[in-house]
């Protein structure tokens, strides 16, 4: 990233002290859920705005309402540069008005290439045969050098590093307001829905100082993140919501951690035991021994009873594989899973054989591998087990119900309905139903990839509780995970990787946060081949 401030420029004036986005009175009501009530927020020319809450609080309902995917109820008020504008929004609002999104899904189409999404309006629009791709190599290369992201442009993007992916998608949206911007001389405002979740510090970094110089230029960015560290380093102001209410609205300089936990969860967090200089000693466990695949250089590892180990590195560097090749879900060509002195050979793995020898996978993917978003919560939370909740040829549906109740209070799914189908529920909430489903079984190995990513503060630290709680009693844990901290709250061991092997090993005092995030970059010193 090497763009200067001034070439990012929309020549935008501040409009004597009008906010970019003004928002008054907003509500949304999905049947019996309340999911925004009478929410007000402003958003002020040049300013990064956080926006924070609790899974289900309705940070997500909000930014569906600015992009018209949802009508809000009747009653609320927009105003945009000081104009007033009818909800709900049309895509041409957006383009007038100088809006633009970063939904969570990034919205790149991963099998067109770089310069085809950078240009997808431009190419779409123009007709039949008279598209002038030398015209629009030109401008695609002017877009990439004026935000100086390198990154060739006849490269498909499902060939991108997750980094670079945010940052097309970043710059994209940018763009879509820029010209719009520089024709009124208005700012305008791009909404991050949290694009920064499984990028490693290197990356934020770079998207930070994107998102400082779109705000330098005199337009606004909406920035919703989870990380309160995130928000508290980026934002100018920030907006927290709780149970569809804003709970305070903060300077974020004249703010502290705690305050802001306080805001979001509307108590303070008990503080985090302080970790032994000691290593523990654990009882033996299982064994993984030479497991091997392409990329991947032969891995074993010893796992103790009840001993929580994670998985970390930068991206690419093969730590988020393991816990699919031991559980079958993708192919190992080599190793063994060593249990209670038997030899099960991994290359010949599946997940059915896995769920037999008490083995449970909660993929990051979570959308795409894990819930089956049309059942109810129940089914989600108890599928596994279904035979368990049969009687004389009957399911007992009750025993069902009462069961999902009980675990949707102990991981506070929101709201704890388990008639609801999982796709009414926000993706934190959804989280905390495939998390409650698979320590339910109390695993002998839980296998997990980044299981607290988009779940908030609170829950974070339930869910570290009950993974300490089930590993007391014996289950053992294999974490991959980039996020130094969560691995330095559970984890007794951490292994670094680093090109598909790994390069060193964290235990005891050194399962800090600062030492697993120096690992992680020292380990890029010998690194010669991380991808685009
Ligand atoms: N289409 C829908 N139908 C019914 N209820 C919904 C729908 N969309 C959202 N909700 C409910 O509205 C509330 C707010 O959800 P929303 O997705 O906005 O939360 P969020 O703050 O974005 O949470 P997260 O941090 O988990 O993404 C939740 O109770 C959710 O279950």
């Amino acid at each position: 990233m090497t763009a200067a401030t001034g070439e990012l420029s929309t020549n935008a004036a501040p409009l004597g002290g009008s906010p970019t986005l003004r928002l008054e009175g907003i509500s949304k009501t999905f049947r019996a859920t309340r999911a925004l009530d009478h929410v007000t927020l402003e958003v002020r020319p040049g300013e990064i705005h956080g926006l924070l809450g609790t899974n289900g609080s309705g940070k997500s309902t909000l930014i569906k309402v600015l992009a018209g995917y949802h009508a809000p109820d009747p009653g609320g008020r927009m105003t945009f540069n000081g104009e007033e504008v009818s909800l709900p929004l049309s895509s041409s609002d957006f383009r007038r008005l100088g809006m633009s999104f970063v939904h969570q899904n990034l919205g790149l189409l991963p099998s067109l290439t770089v310069l085809e999404n950078l240009r997808l309006k431009q190419i779409a629009l123009s007709p039949g045969m008279h598209l002038n791709w030398r015209r629009e190599r030109a401008e695609g290369q002017a877009v990439l050098d004026r935000y100086g992201l390198d990154i060739p442009q006849w490269r498909r993007v499902d060939e991108l590093s997750a980094v670079n992916r945010a940052l097309l998608a970043i710059v994209r949206a940018f763009e879509e307001i820029r010209e719009g911007c520089e024709a009124t001389g208005k700012p305008g405002l791009v909404l991050l829905d949290e694009p920064t979740p499984f990028l490693p510090e290197e990356g934020v970094a770079r998207l930070f100082k994107l998102m400082r110089e779109i705000a330098a230029s005199g337009s606004s960015v909406l920035f919703i993140s989870h990380d309160i560290d995130e928000v508290m380093e980026i934002t100018d102001r920030a907006t927290i919501l709780r149970d569809g209410r804003v709970s305070g609205e903060v300077e974020t300089a004249s703010a502290s951690h705690d305050d802001m936990i306080e805001l979001i969860i509307g108590r303070s967090l008990a503080p985090a035991e302080e970790r032994t200089n000691e290593a523990t000693a654990f009882a033996p466990g299982l064994s993984i021994t030479s497991v091997e695949a392409d990329g991947i250089a032969p891995f074993s590892l010893d796992i103790g009873k009840g001993e929580v180990i994670g998985l970390t590195g930068l991206i690419g560097a093969g730590y988020d594989r393991i816990p699919y090749l031991v559980f079958g879900a993708s192919p190992a060509t080599a190793g063994e899973l060593t249990i209670d002195g038997r030899q099960l050979a991994l290359p010949g793995m599946t997940p059915a054989k896995a769920i037999a020898e008490n083995l449970a996978l909660l993929p990051g993917d979570r959308e795409a591998q894990s819930g089956v978003p049309s059942l109810s919560i129940a089914d989600n939370m108890l599928l596994p087990d279904v035979s368990d909740w049969f009687r004389g040829g009957l399911l007992r549906n009750r025993g069902m119900r009462n069961e999902a109740k009980r675990l949707g209070d102990a991981y506070e799914v929101r709201p704890n309905d388990p008639d609801l189908p999982l796709a009414a529920l926000s993706g934190g909430n959804a989280q905390k139903v495939l998390i409650a489903r698979w320590m339910k079984r109390k695993p002998r190995l839980l296998l997990l990839d980044e299981p607290t990513q988009g779940v908030d503060v609170g829950t974070r630290a339930r869910i570290f509780d009950a993974i300490a709680a089930e590993a007391e009693t014996g289950m053992s844990v294999l974490c991959a995970s980039s996020d130094a901290e969560q691995l330095a709250r559970i984890c007794d061991r951490v292994l670094v990787f680093a090109r598909g092997r790994v390069v060193r090993e964290l235990t005891g005092s050194q399962v800090s946060k600062d030492h697993i995030t120096q690992a992680c970059y020292a380990s890029l010193e010998n690194s010669d081949r991380s991808p685009t």
